[in-house]
C-alpha cells in the first residue's frame, strides 16, 4: 500500500440533500423482490450453471416465493438463450412468477432477446447502458446526448417489438449502469426520458433500476442518491423504484435497508451473496433482517439448510460458516459468557406463553424459524464457562447440576480443553461427567447395603471396599443419608453432607426404568466436593453420591494413595 493514499484515491462527494427524510423512515412492509442468481449470480461462477443447475435453482427460487426471477442474459449465450425458451415451452414458469431477460441498449442483442421471449405470459425486458463520466468517456467516447439517446432508442425499439407479440405482456425495465458514480441530474434526466419513451402510466409502470453497480461510498450516500431520484423523478406515480446494490465495500445490506427507507419499491440481488466481484446484495440477510424486526419479508426460509445446500451445489461455492442466518456457526456460541446468557434465556422462556416475543441473549431470531435446532447453539472449547457444559449436560442427557456443582465440574472441562485444545462435544462431557463423579470407585466404593427401619430412624450396613480392602461400616441415622454418614464416621472417615439435591433423569437408555440423580456436596480431607450418585433407586444414589463425594475430595487433596 501506498503511505499516502490521498493522491490515488479521493472521497466520494456527499449529496446536497439538507432535508433528507429517510433516517427517520422505518421499513414496515417488504419491497418486490427479484433474484437475479440465474443472470448476475450465475455471470460471475468460475463455472456458470449448466441447464439442469438453473433449472433447479429456478425451481427452488419459486417455492420461496420470488415473483420476479432474472433467468438469463439471453442474446449472450445460445445455452442462456435455450433455457429461456425451454422454460416458455415446457411451460416452467408457475402463473404468479414473471421471467426477466438482460440486453445491452443494442439493436440486434434486443432483437435476439425479445425473440427469446415469444410466447411468454409475461416478461420483464430489462436494458441497460452505463452512464457515468467515466464509460462515456471512456468505454463508449459518446456524449451526454449521445449516452441518452442510446437509452431511449433501446426503449423504443422493445416497445415497437413488443407492439408484435400482443399475446406476451411486457413489462420495461431501464438500469442507467454504474448510477451511484453518475452526476444525479444526469441520471434523472435519462431515466424521465426512457420513462417517457415507454409512455409509462401508474397503470403500466416501468421499472428504473438504479444500481450501486460499483458500491463507491458509504450507505447512506445510496440513501441520499435514491431519496434524490424519488422526490425528483418527473413520472414517479409512473415508476416502480428499483435497488440493485452491490458489495463492493461490504455494506450492500445497509445500502438496500437505507435504501428502502429512501423510497424504493424493489430490491434486485442474489441469495448468499453471489454476483460480480464481491457479490450482488445478499436476500437472504435482507428479508431476515426485516423478519427479525417483525415484519414478514413474504419469502420462506423455514428450511433454510436446504436452499444453502442448493445453492451450493448449483454454484460451487461454499457459504462462510459465520454468514448471516445460514451459516454453520451463526446459531453458535462457545463462549463462557454468551453460553450462560443463553441458557438463562430458554430457562426464562420456559416460563413464558408459546407467543411470547421472543427476547433471547445473542440469537437475533429463533432458529427454529429457519429450521435449525437447538442442538448446536452451545458448543464448548477453552473459551466456555460453566453455562453452556450445564446447558449441554442438561439438553442431551437430562443431567441438571446444582449452581456450585456447575462450576466446579466446568473447572474439570477446562482443565481437559487447556490440554487437548479442541472443541468438547456432548458426549465427552458426558465421559468426564461419569469418570470424575458417577463412576469412581477409589479409594472408597460401596458394594452394597442393607438398610431397616426402626423407631428411631434408620439403620444400615454397608459392604465397601477401601484402597481394595473389604472393609463394614454400619450406622444409624434419622434418614439413609445420615445413616450412611454416622456409618463412616464410626469407621474414623470424617465426612459431613453440605448440601443435598436429587432429581428424576427419565428413563436410562440401558434399564428402561426411570433413574434417580443424586448430588451431595461432601466436606472431607479438608475438601468440599459435590458427589454424584445414580441409579433406578433413590436411596441407593444417594449413598452412592456420598462415596463419589468422597472420592473427589480425595483427589482434590492428592490423597488418594495415602488413605487407609
Ligand atoms: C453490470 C453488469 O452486470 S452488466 C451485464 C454484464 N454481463 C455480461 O456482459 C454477460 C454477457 N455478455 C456477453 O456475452 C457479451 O458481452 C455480449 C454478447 C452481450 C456482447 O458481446 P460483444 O458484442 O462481443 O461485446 P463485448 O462483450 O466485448 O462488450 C463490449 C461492447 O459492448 C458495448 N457495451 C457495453 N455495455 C453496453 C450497453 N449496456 N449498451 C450498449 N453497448 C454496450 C461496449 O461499448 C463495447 O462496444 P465496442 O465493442 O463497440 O467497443
Ligand atoms: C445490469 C445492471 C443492472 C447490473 O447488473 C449492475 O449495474 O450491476
Ligand atoms: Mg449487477
Amino acid at each position: 500500500m501506498q503511505t499516502q493514499s490521498a493522491h490515488k484515491y479521493q472521497a466520494f462527494p456527499p449529496v446536497h440533500l439538507p432535508d433528507r427524510q429517510w433516517p427517520n423512515a422505518v421499513i414496515t412492509q417488504p419491497p418486490i423482490w427479484m433474484s437475479t442468481d440465474l443472470r448476475d449470480g450465475n455471470q460471475s461462477l468460475f463455472e456458470p450453471m449448466d441447464a439442469d443447475k438453473k433449472r433447479r435453482m429456478f425451481k427452488m427460487l419459486c417455492q420461496m416465493g420470488f415473483k420476479e426471477i432474472e433467468v438469463a442474459f439471453p442474446s449472450a449465450s445460445q445455452t442462456d438463450f435455450n433455457f429461456v425458451r425451454s422454460l416458455i415451452e415446457e411451460r416452467q414458469i408457475p402463473e404468479d412468477v414473471t421471467i426477466e431477460v438482460l440486453t445491452q441498449a443494442r439493436e440486434h442483442l434486443i432483437r435476439r432477446t425479445m425473440e427469446s421471449v415469444r410466447g411468454a405470459r409475461r416478461v420483464i425486458v430489462h436494458v441497460y447502458n452505463a452512464i457515468s463520466p467515466t464509460f462515456r468517456d471512456v468505454v463508449f467516447n459518446m456524449t451526454k446526448a449521445e449516452v441518452k439517446a442510446m437509452a431511449v432508442d433501446a426503449v423504443r425499439l422493445v416497445k415497437a417489438l413488443a407492439a408484435e407479440m400482443p399475446e406476451t405482456e411486457v413489462v420495461m425495465q431501464y438500469s442507467p449502469e454504474t448510477f451511484t458514480a453518475t452526476e444525479l441530474e444526469f441520471s434523472k434526466e435519462v431515466c424521465d426520458a426512457v420513462t417517457e419513451a415507454w409512455e409509462a402510466t401508474p397503470e403500466r409502470k416501468i421499472i428504473i433500476n438504479l444500481p450501486a453497480t460499483v458500491e463507491v461510498a458509504t450507505p447512506n450516500v445510496y440513501a441520499d442518491q435514491i431519496e434524490w431520484m424519488h422526490r425528483h423523478l418527473a413520472h414517479r406515480d409512473s415508476v416502480i423504484l428499483s435497488l440493485h446494490p452491490h458489495n463492493d465495500r461490504g455494506t450492500a445490506v445497509a445500502a438496500t435497508e437505507l435504501g428502502i427507507m429512501a423510497g424504493a419499491d424493489r430490491v434486485e440481488g442474489c441469495l448468499f451473496g453471489h454476483g460480480e466481484r464481491t457479490g450482488n446484495v445478499d436476500l437472504v440477510t435482507v428479508a431476515l433482517n426485516m423478519y427479525s424486526q417483525g415484519v414478514h419479508p413474504g419469502l420462506d426460509f423455514s428450511d433454510i439448510d436446504a436452499i444453502g445446500r442448493t445453492v451450493e451445489e448449483c454454484t460451487q461455492i461454499e457459504i462462510h460458516p459465520r454468514h448471516p442466518y445460514a451459516g454453520d456457526l451463526v446459531f453458535t456460541a462457545f463462549s463462557g459468557s454468551h453460553q450462560d446468557a443463553i441458557k438463562k434465556g430458554f430457562a426464562a422462556r420456559q416460563s413464558q406463553p408459546a407467543d411470547a416475543p421472543w427476547n433471547m441473549p445473542y440469537l437475533p431470531i429463533d432458529p427454529k424459524d429457519v429450521g435449525r435446532n437447538y442442538d448446536s447453539i452451545i458448543r464448548v472449547n477453552s473459551q466456555s464457562g460453566k453455562g453452556g457444559v450445564a446447558y449441554l449436560l442438561e439438553s442431551h442427557y437430562g443431567v441438571v447440576m446444582p449452581r456450585r456443582m456447575q462450576v466446579e465440574f466446568s473447572a474439570v472441562v477446562q482443565q481437559y480443553t487447556d490440554q487437548h485444545g479442541s472443541e468438547v462435544g456432548p458426549e465427552t462431557l458426558w465421559q468426564l461427567f461419569n469418570a470424575h463423579y458417577v463412576s469412581t470407585v477409589m479409594p472408597m466404593h460401596m458394594q452394597d447395603y442393607q438398610l431397616e427401619s426402626h423407631a428411631q430412624g434408620q439403620a444400615i450396613r454397608m459392604h465397601m471396599a477401601v484402597n481394595g480392602v473389604p472393609a463394614i461400616a454400619s450406622g444409624q441415622g434419622n434418614g439413609p443419608v445420615d445413616a450412611a454418614i454416622h456409618a463412616l464416621q464410626h469407621m474414623g472417615i470424617e465426612v459431613q453432607v453440605r448440601s443435598f439435591e436429587e432429581r428424576s433423569l427419565g428413563a436410562s437408555p440401558s434399564a428402561g426404568e426411570a433413574m434417580a440423580c443424586a448430588f451431595v456436596e461432601v466436606a472431607c480431607q479438608g475438601k468440599v466436593c459435590y458427589g454424584v450418585g445414580m441409579d433406578t433407586n433413590i436411596v441407593t444414589a444417594s449413598i452412592k453420591a456420598i462415596f463419589s463425594g468422597m472420592n473427589r475430595c480425595h483427589v482434590q487433596a492428592g490423597s488418594l494413595r495415602k488413605t487407609a
